[in-house]
């Protein structure tokens, strides 16, 4: 019989990174192919000083895979699914989302979480989301927000070796690579980033081999809560870095889906929630969005521009 081709996997070269390709490569290897890591360093992990807002924005940790994938150097790229630009002009697409890990944010501060409780202290957090510093500064409006850049592990010996009082983190990146116990506190009121935790499996468009392998590790669930995420993500015309945050679950045959839209001070928010049966839930990251952008909220995203 003939021997299968093994599959080459594209994935940035973090702890991070690696630890979610050979999560697919175990996936694959279960399903009986070979795997191989492919790593390729991206520009969003090569310069650590520039904010990312700074960066061009979309496609930062992006651009080398999808350069590695259509050059043909790789076969299918693992990507943070909260990473990849809602809109992709290139002959790629996700073939597989896979199952969500914790989609939440948290907060690591080294020297406890009293402070939280004191509204005459001026905490400084580090944290280069804006959709993160729009949420804290809304919440804690006396306190100051400031940047930090660097993979999971970098930032996390950032936050250890500074004097500011906490990091915002999400839980999966910590979880993932066993820095768990850092967590000093999960953020429930924060909303996530549209498909925060989940990962996704890219493809070259056309290529059926890889696309009748890679989609048996799509997990449905998963699937259609971040559609409805990246759905609302995208109506906002917000991109990766705008304020907006954006999370579905689905319990019992309900999705409950929340989606926050600030302006970068913080000082103004707006909110939308919903529980829609599954089978009604397919327009409802549109919706938000107008629901939204009838409010609006479409102001947030001309001073993104204008910034
Ligand atoms: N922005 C970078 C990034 N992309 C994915 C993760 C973590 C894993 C995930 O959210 O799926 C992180 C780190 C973080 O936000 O702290």
């Amino acid at each position: 019989m003939n021997r299968q081709a093994t599959i080459r996997i594209g994935t940035r070269d973090s702890e991070l990174a690696t630890w979610q390709a050979k999560q697919v490569a175990k996936e694959l290897q279960e399903l009986g192919h070979e795997t191989e890591l492919v790593f390729v360093k991206s520009e969003g992990d090569l310069d650590l000083t520039t904010p990312l807002t700074e960066m061009g924005g979309k496609g930062v940790f992006t651009k080398a895979l999808d350069d590695a994938q259509l050059n043909h150097v790789i076969d299918i790229a693992v990507h943070s699914f909260k990473d990849l630009p809602t809109e992709n002009p290139l002959p790629l697409k996700v073939a597989a989302v896979m199952e969500r890990a914790d989609p939440r944010d948290s907060l690591v501060a080294p020297a406890g979480t009293d402070f939280l409780e004191d509204t005459s202290y001026r905490a400084t957090i580090a944290t280069s989301s804006n959709r993160r510093r729009a949420q804290w500064l809304h919440r804690y409006p006396h306190h100051e927000i400031v940047n930090i850049r660097g993979n999971v592990n970098t930032r996390l010996e950032k936050v250890h070796a500074n004097d500011w009082d906490g990091a915002i983190f999400a839980a999966a990146g910590l979880q993932r690579i066993d820095l768990g116990h850092h967590i000093s506190e999960y953020l429930d009121w924060m909303v996530s980033a549209a498909a925060q935790g989940a990962m996704a499996v890219m493809i070259r468009d056309g290529d059926s081999k890889m696309e009748n392998i890679v989609s048996q590790l799509n997990h449905d669930k998963t699937a259609l809560c971040t559609a409805v995420e990246r759905d609302f993500l995208h109506d906002m015309e917000a991109g990766c870095s705008a304020p907006v945050g954006a999370f579905a679950v689905i319990d019992d045959e309900e999705l409950h889906f929340k989606a926050v839209a600030l302006t970068l001070d913080g000082r103004k928010q707006y909110d939308f929630e919903k529980r829609v049966s599954v089978g009604k839930a397919g327009d409802l990251g549109h919706a938000a969005a107008q629901a939204l952008l009838r409010q609006g909220a479409g102001k947030i995203i001309e001073e993104m521009r204008s910034e």
